[in-house]
């Protein structure tokens, strides 16, 4: 018999905990229970988006510390924010949280950029 996998009990996820039980009619909890079954829908979806996205930066970055080109791009972002502000725009997602969201993503990448510069090894001098 297998042991008990105590990692994924200490993980698992309860998706009615909330600090409203107990409070409301269990109606509304119920209501509510199926509004954020949604909710967690997409953020998991959220959460395996940025992880592709990442590892296509990641990609990105290790191309620019082979050629050492500089971490950041600030052209392709102010493109990239200027499409993300029509398109949040178009969806009814306010754009100034759509540059603001992209903004600190990409700071982060940066972040990563720089860190995969400072540990590239160029070619061996003697090569
Ligand atoms: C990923 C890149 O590096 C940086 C990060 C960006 C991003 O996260 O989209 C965009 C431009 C760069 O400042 C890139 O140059 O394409």
């Amino acid at each position: 018999m297998s042991e008990p996998n105590l990692t994924e009990e200490k993980n698992a996820f309860d998706p009615h905990a909330s600090s409203l039980q107990g409070e409301v009619q269990q109606e509304v909890l119920d209501e509510l229970y199926a509004i954020r079954g949604s909710i967690d829908n997409f953020d998991a979806q959220l959460v395996y988006l940025l992880a592709e996205r990442f590892k296509a930066t990641q990609r990105v970055g290790h191309l620019k510390a082979t050629h050492q080109l500089p971490a950041s791009d600030p052209n392709r972002e102010k493109a990239q924010i200027e499409r993300l502000r029509r398109l949040a725009h178009e969806a009814h997602l306010d754009p100034e949280f759509a540059e603001k969201f992209m903004n600190f993503i990409i700071s982060e990448v940066i972040r990563h950029h720089q860190h995969i510069s400072d540990n590239h090894r160029g070619p061996a001098a003697d090569a």
